[in-house]
């Protein structure tokens, strides 16, 4: 499923209008329609159960409708009629802005007294300063004769209503809401109403997903032909409820045409588009070799956990062998911990720290393994941007870099390192990237796809930007938003598993992306089977998410 930011939500109905041929009235009335069709399945749900059937048109409701007459043979089933009794419950009040998105609501509301549902147009301006297909559609609403109020000039009472279709801003919203925009945004979240949002929710960057101050906060946002981006980030992903992205004759081939490059992380883009096999498939001639090894450089003597979480996690993914390289001091704490898994010495400090005089050592080891993965519980140490500088040019097979080894390059003027032949793997978390760029988390949080996007590209890497919604970006320019996972999944460790399974999928064969993408949403799925069982999410440990892959 395609991301897109405002512009290209633009650019795209520009090029229906003018390559199709489709007049942008005709999108507007699919737009109002399907808002209306998710307000009406909404107003079934809290409906009663008669009422549901009946509205299903499924053969227990027509049986009910057809007042126990089982052997009528002729049937008839309306699209989305409510039972009288439950939409004559219903008030709607829609609030109308001044732009299309405005006209998405005035369309929307002509769909829904047409199955019996009241409704009151709340207009932000005069109707009068209208213009194009809104001004269409204001007359049409008008020519049906429903009643309108004009904010400000007219009373109001949102506590007079069961619903609010908000329609005061979309994809064209700029800065903070302004005047009776504000007002009413202010006036429909405090009114304690259900709401649905048209498109987005008014006061969202629609990009970013900043929330400006105010913002409405819906219960279920009606998202027009595709995602916008600002609708997977936080803290707008918050504000806009349950998202439900309706077609409204926009050709989703357009998308791929015009280079859009983001996508949502689902199973058809692993599998389709990714060319993932996510049944897994193993050779039945296969064996350990087959599945590749995994090279881990990690742990000191105080954070030997972050390297025994990493090499269970990649074991656990699937690869044939994992060596864990470590500080020499270590060696008799973990030993047999994780039986499955092979040590191997590199020296080290007196105190179990690691040293620069260990890297000869590991590009020895690592010219027979298929991935280094450096990082977890690594600490810092005296030459540290040289000896990674020795890894990262020296050696011949797929880089993963998390943790510490993230602030090392951190420090690094790596971009002027040689260029490798193989990938490069960044899995920082919204700390480490700040440092990496030069931000604080505050600015990296602002835009994480944006900023995730930018730097891939500008390094050279494939980026694994974590916190919920983890966002992966490859050097060649795409991005894909992950929304596997849970929030028990925030508790120390985590990312080390992720980056054992990012690195034992690498030693499969996957490529980067693949590696990367597969990797997220795979961690994100054990996440929720750990949550699943536990009581308390806030039980989850690092442990969990291994034990539920
Ligand atoms: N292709 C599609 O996806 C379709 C989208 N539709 C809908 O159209 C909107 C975008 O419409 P647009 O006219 O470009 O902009 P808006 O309606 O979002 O708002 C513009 C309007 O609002 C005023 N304004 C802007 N910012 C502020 C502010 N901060 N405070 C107060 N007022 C503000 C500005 O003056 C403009 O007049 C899209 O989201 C869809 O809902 C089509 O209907 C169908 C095709
Ligand atoms: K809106």
């Amino acid at each position: 499923m395609y991301l897109v930011t405002a512009e290209q939500m633009r650019q795209l109905d520009s090029e229906t209008i003018q390559q199709l041929g489709i007049p942008a009235i005709a999108l507007m009335e699919n737009a109002g329609r399907v808002i209306a069709e998710e307000i009406i399945a909404l107003c079934r749900e809290r409906g009663g159960a008669g009422c549901r059937n009946a509205a299903k048109g499924n053969d227990a409701g027509l049986k009910e409708a057809a007042l126990g007459d089982p052997g009528k043979a002729f049937k008839v089933s309306a699209d989305h009629a409510l039972t009288l009794a439950s939409a004559a419950a219903e008030r709607w009040f829609i609030l109308v802005g001044k732009g299309n998105n405005g006209g998405d609501g005035l369309a929307a509301a002509r769909y829904l007294r047409e199955t019996g549902i009241a409704v009151t147009l709340v207009y932000a301006v005069p109707p009068e300063s209208l213009s194009g297909e809104a001004a269409l559609q204001r007359d049409a609403a008008a020519a049906m004769g429903l009643p309108a109020v004009v904010y400000g000039r007219d009373r109001l009472d949102l506590a007079e209503c069961s619903g609010i279709l908000d329609a005061l801003l979309g994809t064209g919203g700029a800065g903070a809401p302004r005047g009776a925009y504000a007002e009413l945004i202010a006036a429909a979240n405090s009114s304690g109403k259900v709401i649905v949002s048209a498109d987005i929710p008014s006061g969202l960057n629609a990009d970013t997903g900043e929330t400006h101050e105010p913002c409405i906060h819906a219960s279920v946002t009606v998202c027009l032909a595709f995602l916008k981006r600002g609708l997977l980030q936080y803290p707008g992903a918050g504000a806009a409820g349950h998202v439900k992205v309706r077609a409204i004759g926009i050709p989703t081939a357009l998308a791929l045409n015009s280079g859009v490059q983001t996508h949502l992380l689902t199973p058809e883009v692993l599998h389709a588009h990714l060319g993932v096999d996510l049944a897994r498939r193993r050779s039945p001639e296969g064996h350990k070799g087959t599945y590749g090894h995994v090279l881990l450089a990690a742990g000191t003597l105080r954070m030997s956990g972050a390297g025994l979480l990493a090499a269970r996690a990649a074991l656990r993914t699937g690869c044939g062998l994992v060596t864990w390289a470590l500080p020499k001091k270590l060696l008799p704490s973990v030993i047999g911990v994780v039986p499955e898994l092979m040590l191997a010495d590199v020296g080290g400090s007196e105190e179990g720290n690691w040293e620069a005089e260990t890297a000869p050592e590991l590009l020895k080891l690592s010219e027979e393994r298929d991935v280094i993965a450096v990082g977890p519980g690594l600490g810092r140490f005296p030459g540290d941007t040289d000896w990674l500088r020795s890894l990262w040019e020296g050696s011949d097979c797929p880089l993963v870099i998390d943790a510490d080894a993230l602030n090392i390059l951190a420090d690094s003027d790596y971009k002027s390192w040689a260029r490798r032949r193989h990938s490069v793997i960044l899995t920082p978390h919204p700390g480490e990237m700040a440092r990496l760029a030069n931000l604080t988390t505050a600015e990296v949080q602002r835009d994480r796809i944006g900023l995730a996007m930018d730097y891939a590209k500008e390094h050279g890497v494939t980026l694994v930007l974590k916190g919920a919604h983890t966002v992966i970006a490859t050097p060649e320019g795409q991005a894909y938003v992950n929304t596997t996972g849970h929030p028990g999944m925030g508790t120390g460790g985590a990312g080390d598993v992720l980056t054992g399974m990012i690195s034992s999928l690498l030693a499969q064969g996957l490529h980067a992306t693949q590696a990367a993408a597969f990797g997220v949403y795979l961690h994100g799925l054990a996440g929720e089977g750990a949550a699943r069982q536990r009581n308390n999410p806030a039980a989850i440990i690092a442990g969990d998410i291994i034990e539920a892959l």
